[in-house]
Formats: structure tokens, sequence, C-alpha cells
């Protein structure tokens, strides 16, 4: 196992303590870091005291070029996904007031988690997540670090392609009036996922740099403002309780199996007793929240390739840009959870777009509200894809530079792979579950705190100082969550219960 950053630091070559805030020329990454570079060239960069003193550090090899409001648009995409669909769900199981705490809770975690991040990757001048595990534990921090953001972002890039492909062949249907009997093509779920994948989201994951796609990130962020207001609108306009499209109706013929979401929902079978929300509740599907909950602010992977691209980038500038984007998606996220509970109530499912389908499943608003959350998770696919790619590079070829070939082999083997899991997995919802209480509670809580604690120097902060108590019990939090968790979703599956949590 690797000694703690310090020793090996000094052993590597100048350190500069500046005040407390070490900063380290990157000799030593040149084997272990050499995908990163925008440039191209071999990964050498550099963490240098900028000229005035200050505690700031840049890049010397390469500028970063994406701007602040680019960065605040990449990484507000890369936390905004199919996890907003489920936060409805998770506040029908806990009532308003509690959701509202919870979800408090994991926003500014989940920021504090990012602080965490970035003061470790200032002090080692690492800016890949994995690399702060290597420096960290060695070889099994590296692989750690990369097995949880593969199964996460691999989860999460799924549930994507599972809407486009549960979601498109309905939109498509209903624009074109297609006979749903008819056994076309293109309303074939399982060619279009493949058609998606290879006409949109192939393109845009061969980009060399995230920074590129801060256009598309707009336009996917925009599109959940879109159904944003659309969950907010719908609310006012669906009567409490509301009545169900008629049994016979083409609702059936359009195959609108809810049950593969792990619940039956025939005729209403769930039903509130009355039209009061609930501020407080408690129910065997409460211990689904903070799975749902930590699934969906979930970024982390993509925090240090952001960083790395960011213009004039210090850790103070790239706390800001995650803080912006937290809190704005905080936001969003409380009221599309708000308003998509109050139309609903106690029957709201746990993917929200299926539970207006019980209502008119040709609305047309709820029909171009479809194409705008596909269109979302379409582009969030490649931001996603970037740190897997990333990971994989640095466990599987550590000491090779860039190529081209390797870059879109890594992309097309990901990406058959994800197309396969969600064209062959009968269920894969529910292997979400488990990623949304392993790998989240992993990636957000645990790594950050413990490559913390062993990368800032005892000299910084010794083990007793109150930043490092702070990530020891951030650390322990995490454990904690991930134990009741576990716990609560194996016995919940034990007694007949089952959902998919965590993503849809
Ligand atoms: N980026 C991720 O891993 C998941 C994302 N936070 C979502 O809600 O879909």
């Amino acid at each position: 196992m690797m000694e703690p950053a310090q020793s090996e630091i000094l052993s590597n070559g100048k350190s500069h303590d500046l005040g407390g805030e070490m900063v380290v020329p990157m000799k030593m990454m040149q084997e272990e870091d050499v995908f990163d570079d925008p440039d191209g060239a071999l990964e050498n960069e550099e963490f240098l005291p900028s000229g005035d003193g200050k505690k700031n550090i840049h890049f010397t090899d390469f500028e970063g070029k994406t701007s602040f409001g680019m960065s605040v648009f990449n990484l507000g995409n890369a936390i905004m996904g199919s996890g907003i669909l489920g936060l409805s769900y998770a506040m029908a199981n806990t009532g308003i007031l509690l959701f509202l705490f919870l979800l408090t809770a994991v926003a500014a975690l989940s920021s504090y988690s990012i602080h965490l991040l970035l003061k470790s990757s200032g002090i080692v001048g690492i800016r890949a997540y994995e690399l702060l595990g290597y420096r960290a534990f060695g070889t099994p921090g590296k692989m750690a670090a990369g097995i949880a953001i593969t199964l996460q972002n691999i989860g999460a890039m799924s549930s994507y392609l599972y809407i486009v492909k549960s979601e498109l062949p309905l939109v498509i249907q209903t624009f074109l009036k297609a006979d749903p009997e008819s056994h076309l093509w293109y309303l074939n779920g399982n060619y279009l996922v493949m058609m998606v994948s290879a006409s949109i989201i192939l393109p845009l994951a061969l980009m060399k740099q995230l920074g590129y796609l801060g256009y598309t990130s707009g336009f996917s962020l925009s599109c959940m403002v879109f159904f944003l207001s659309a969950v907010i609108y719908k609310k006012f306009q669906i009567p409490c309780p509301f009545e169900e499209f008629s049994a016979n109706s083409t609702a059936e013929h359009l195959s609108l199996n809810v049950s593969s979401h792990g619940h039956e929902y025939n005729n209403g079978l769930v039903h509130e007793d009355d039209c009061t929300p609930r501020l407080f509740k408690i129910n065997s599907q409460t211990v689904y929240t903070i799975p749902i909950l930590a699934f969906a602010f979930v970024c982390h992977p993509e925090v240090l390739p952001i960083y790395t691209e960011l213009r004039n980038p210090t850790q103070k500038r790239m706390q800001k840009v995650s803080n912006i984007s937290i809190l704005v998606m905080y936001t969003m996220y409380f009221l599309a959870a708000l308003f998509g509970y109050l139309t609903f109530l106690g029957n709201v499912e746990p993917e929200l777009l299926h539970t207006y389908s019980r209502i008119d499943p040709y609305d047309t608003l709820i029909l171009c509200v479809r194409v705008a959350v596909l269109t979302a998770v379409t582009l969030t696919v490649p931001i996603v894809l970037f740190p897997v790619r990333r990971a994989i590079q640095h466990m599987l070829f550590p000491t090779k530079s860039f190529n081209w070939l390797r870059h879109i082999g890594i992309a097309m083997v990901l990406l058959t792979l994800i197309n396969m899991l969600v064209i062959f997995a009968p269920n894969i919802l529910s292997i979400f579950s488990i990623i949304g209480a392993t790998s989240a509670p992993c990636l957000i809580f645990i790594f950050p705190a413990v490559f913390y604690i062993r990368i800032v120097p005892k000299e910084d902060e010794p083990m007793n100082s109150v930043p490092k108590i702070l990530a020891a019990c951030f650390a322990a939090l995490g454990v904690i969550f991930m134990v009741m968790s576990l716990s609560f979703i194996i016995i919940d599956w034990s007694t007949g219960g089952g959902l998919a949590a965590g993503g849809h």
C-alpha cells in the first residue's frame, strides 16, 4: 500500500508548501494519468503557485477553455438524469417535510463531498477520481474507485436508455397514429435504442473534451425545465381523485405495463384515501428514499474532469460551479417531486411519467414532455460515459498515452454493453436499487472522505483536527447509509416488496 501523499511527493520532486496548500509539480503523475490532457500530449500537468503567492492553483501545460457557465451546464447535466422521475414517488413515501429534510441533507452532503474531492485534488495535483484512490491507497484504491464509477455510471446510462426503449415507441406511435398491433420496426424499442445510441450518443461520446458538450448540456437542461413546467401545470389540470383512462382503452394496447416497475397499479388498485397531502409519512417503501436521493445527486465522477477543463481553474471557482449546479438541481428536484406528488398523491408511481399515462396516454402535452425527457437523458449519456472511459483506461491501460483508436473502441464497447443490458435484461431496474445503495454512497460519502484523510498530510491537518474528524464522520455516515439501505432493501425483497429504486 502506498504511503499518503507527502512523503511520496517529497521523494518525487520538489513541492511547495503555500501556507498549508501544497502545490506540486506533476512529474510523478506521468505514468499514471495519461488520458486527461485535452490537447493530446502526455499527461504533464502542474499545479504551481500563482505569482502573487495566493493559494490558487493552475495548470501550466494547457489552459482549460470551458467557461464558468458551460461548466455549470455540464455539471448540472451530470446531476440531472432519470433520478428526477423517481422523486415524487420518494415524496409519496416520506411526506413533504421529511422529503424536504432528506433532500436538503443529501444536497448539502453532496456539496461537502465535492469540497473534499477538490481539496484532495488540489493537494496532490490529480484530476481523476480513481487516481485520488491510487494516491491514497495504491492499486486497491484505484480499483475500488474505478469499479464504483463504472457500476454507477453504467447503471445510470442503462436507466437512461431504458427510458428511450420504453418511451420512444409510444411517442412515435402516437405521432404517426400507427396501429399498436402492427409490428413495425420503428415501433420496436430495441431497434430504437440501438439507432439512438449509434446516431446521437456515439458521435457525442467520441468528443475528446467534455467542454464541447456544454451546448448539448444546456439544451438538455432546458428540456428538463420544460418537463418541470409541465408537471407544475398539470397539477392544476388534473382533479383529485383522478379518473383512470378507461380500462378497455388504448392504454392496454399501448402496453403501458407499469408492473414492469415492480408494482401492480391496475385499475387504480392503489388509492390514497383522501386528497390531502401528507407532511410526514413512513411505510415500507420509505427505505428507498435515501438510495433514490443519493442516486439523483451523484455527479462526483464528472467533477474532476469538468474541473480540468474549466477556464482559470481554482478550487474556489470549481466549488462555486458545483454549488450553483447543486442549488439549481435541488430547486428543480424539489419542485418536480412536490408537484408530481400533489398531482397524484398516494397513486404516484416509481416512474412519474408512467403515472400520467394512466390518465390519458394521448395527451399532447405529456407526449411533448416525454420527448423532452427522452432528449434530456439521451444527451446526458455522453457526459456520464466520459469518466467511465477514463476509469477503464486508468484501470486497464495505466501507462498508455492517449490513442484515438482506444478512445473510440472503449466508447463503442461500453455502448454495446449498455445496449445489450437494456435489450436483454428483463428487469434491470431492480439492479439499480443495489447500485443506488452501494456505489452511490461510496462515490458521494465514503471515498471522498477516506481519500481526503489519507491525502491531506498529517503535518497540515493532524488526525484530531476538525476537518479530518468531520471527514471521518462523513465516511461513517456513508457506511451507515449503505448498510441500512442494503439491509432494508434485502428485507423488503425477501418479504415480497421489491421496488426498483435508485434509477428508473
Ligand atoms: N449521474 C448519475 O450517476 C445519476 C444522475 N444523478 C441521475 O439522476 O440520473
